[in-house]
């Protein structure tokens, strides 16, 4: 069970729920690509202008592998010695604006966390910093202050300049991400009403996005990769505005360098100009970004680590369990999971993470028809329903969220009291940020992932997390019945996309893809658990750029909707 928050958090959040709203209220409902989409469809590229010409003819990618200069700040032994998120030093400690600490006093925020204490120093020095903080210890905030003491320390633009420039620039992997830290730095400028927030992040036309910037001005602009780079490309006056930063933060920092978004980010910092300060933060930190991380940062920059390795990655207060069962028990399992979860929590919120987008919708229709109190959220729905799905789940109790890996990392839920994973995670640090979504500002949460005995061989590479084997709960066989009627009841169609889904994305794992015809019959295996006695037909097409074509098993499809089929199986 978790434990109550302060007065002031629940002022906090209704606070923040309410910027949520402000930011992306003028959103236009579109259909909704998959982020990394964003990242690889680049149709629309305007002619090449000054630096970004420069970024683009480089054929080899700026992000080579380098030995690591940096001297780690450890901080573990703070964390070590007090198992609180929070340390004892305050704000006022430090040469911040009295504004913002009068902002901060609001919000409620009594004292610094971890993190904060830990990287603040630093940056105020001027130093170029990555932190690697556990997930829900306040790292937004972390970044987020200390840049707005740059943009205050920064000359005001003058008033018939026709591209002001952009202080502070915050790159974050999601929509739903860049959002929240755009919500948390306006509760922050609460008392600096001349400095600007803007999001841009896709999810709604261009020129949307281009007539607020230009209607509204800002100083801090937090955005998403694919769509940031489409304003460098194509918004007049963007890239001119960009020469101003002086500050760029890379949030979510591993996954921004990882390979689906490592061009888009390249693009950006060679956008910016060299000499600014630069701030990387995650709760992963793995060993090949430690290698790549010079080519955002400076060769002095600091690494301060909050966490110990290993079993310090995640949260002592949540309990994390794994189950291994065949696939055709996995729905009966995961509604006997939820109705004791139910039971036992009054106030119960609980996050269902599937591997694909299509996969999130089978499960959100199958509970649904099981009468839970269930949201889904995954990047084929529409952006404004993303948002409010979103909203309303962060305000609420007695829920269920199923999603993709859209809301993996970041997204602050306050209170989720479960996080069952569904599935292999992409990977180990996927896993540690999904089950973030509980225990956060040191509350309690649990944590159950669910395999089939194929996939077990990723537990170790989360062997040093407490993560124990439980039994599986008994299910009576009302419940299999009902599960069986439940998934009778959901329609053909979302059938269909989520067992091509569900075949891409383990055509995708390497260890599970090596054998094709076994790959096969997995897929057949999961098409009978949703009640198929024969496997759905997949088009041609789509079957050739899997390599799955003429593997014993598959149903070929007569003719095929490209546009359509391409979708379904890349998206999460
Ligand atoms: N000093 C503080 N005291 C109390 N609460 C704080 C403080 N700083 C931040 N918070 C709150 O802590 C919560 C978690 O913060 P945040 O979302 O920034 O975590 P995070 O470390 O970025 O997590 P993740 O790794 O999942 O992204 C937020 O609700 C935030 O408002």
């Amino acid at each position: 069970m978790n434990s109550d928050g302060p007065k002031s958090g629940k002022k906090r959040r209704e606070l923040r729920a309410k910027h949520l709203k402000k930011l992306t209220s003028d959103q236009e409902d579109e259909s909704v690509k998959q982020v990394k989409d964003n990242n690889n469809n680049n149709n629309n590229r305007g002619p090449k202008r000054g630096r970004e010409a420069q970024s683009d003819d480089v054929d080899e990618p700026l992000i080579k592998k380098a030995a690591a200069s940096t001297k780690p700040v450890e901080v573990a032994q703070i964390a070590k010695t007090s198992d609180s998120y929070l340390s004892k030093t305050r704000f006022d400690q430090f040469p911040l604006s009295p504004l913002s600490l009068k902002a901060i006093a609001d919000a409620g925020f009594k004292t610094m966390t971890v993190v904060q204490e830990a990287t603040l120093p630093l940056i105020l020095k001027g130093k170029d910093v990555l932190a690697k903080a556990k997930t829900g210890t306040g790292k937004t905030v972390a970044f987020l202050l200390p840049s707005i003491e740059a943009v205050i320390k920064s000359p005001p633009a003058s008033r018939d300049n026709r591209n002001p420039p952009i202080i502070v620039l915050v790159v974050c992997p999601t929509r739903e991400l860049a959002c929240q830290a755009a919500a948390e730095a306006n509760i922050l400028l609460k008392y600096h009403p001349s400095i600007g927030v803007q999001v841009v992040i896709g999810g709604t036309k261009l020129p949307t996005e281009q007539r607020r910037l230009q209607k509204s001005p800002c100083q801090i602009l937090v955005a998403t990769p694919g769509r940031l780079k489409d304003h460098i490309d194509n918004t007049s006056g963007f890239a001119t505005r960009l020469m101003g930063v002086k500050v760029l933060v890379l949030d979510e920092a591993d996954h921004l360098l990882d390979m689906g978004f490592r061009r888009d980010i390249e693009r950006i910092i060679a956008a910016v100009p060299k000499q600014r300060q630069t701030f990387l933060f995650s709760a992963t930190v793995p060993e090949e970004v430690r290698q790549i991380c010079h080519v955002a940062l400076k060769p002095d920059h600091e690494f301060v680590n909050c966490v110990q390795e290993g079993a310090g990655e995640t949260h002592q207060k949540v309990t994390q369990m794994y189950m291994i069962a065949s696939l055709d028990r996995h729905f009966s399992l995961l509604y006997g999971l939820l109705k004791e979860h139910i039971t036992e929590n009054v106030g119960y919120k609980i996050i269902i993470f599937c591997t694909t987008a299509m996969v999130t919708r089978l499960v959100a229709d199958l509970l649904g028809k099981l009468c839970l109190n269930v949201r889904e959220i995954h990047s084929r729905k529409p952006q404004s329903y993303r948002t409010r799905v979103s909203d309303e789940f962060r305000k609420s109790k007695s829920i269920i969220l199923v999603t993709s890996d859209v809301s993996a990392r970041g997204v602050d839920y306050p209170d989720v009291s479960l996080v069952v994973q569904m599935g292999l995670p992409s990977d180990r640090e996927q896993y540690i940020h999904r089950l973030g979504r509980t225990g956060r500002k040191g509350k309690e949460g649990e944590g159950v992932l669910l395999l089939a005995p194929w996939e077990e061989y990723f537990l170790s590479s989360v062997k040093d997390l407490p993560i124990t084997k439980t039994a599986l709960p008994p299910i009576d066989h009302e419940a299999v019945k009902k599960v069986q009627k439940g998934i009778s009841q959901v329609e053909m169609t979302n059938k269909e996309a989520a067992y091509q889904a569900w075949l891409g994305y383990y055509k995708s794992q390497k260890k599970i893809a090596r054998d094709t015809t076994r790959l096969v019959e997995l897929a057949n295996e999961f098409s009978r658990s949703m009640g198929l006695s024969t496997p759905p037909a997949i088009p041609i097409n789509v079957l050739g750029k899997m390599g799955l074509k003429n593997v014993p098993g598959i149903r070929v499809a007569p003719g095929f909707d490209k546009k359509k089929t391409n979708r379904n199986f890349r998206s999460r």
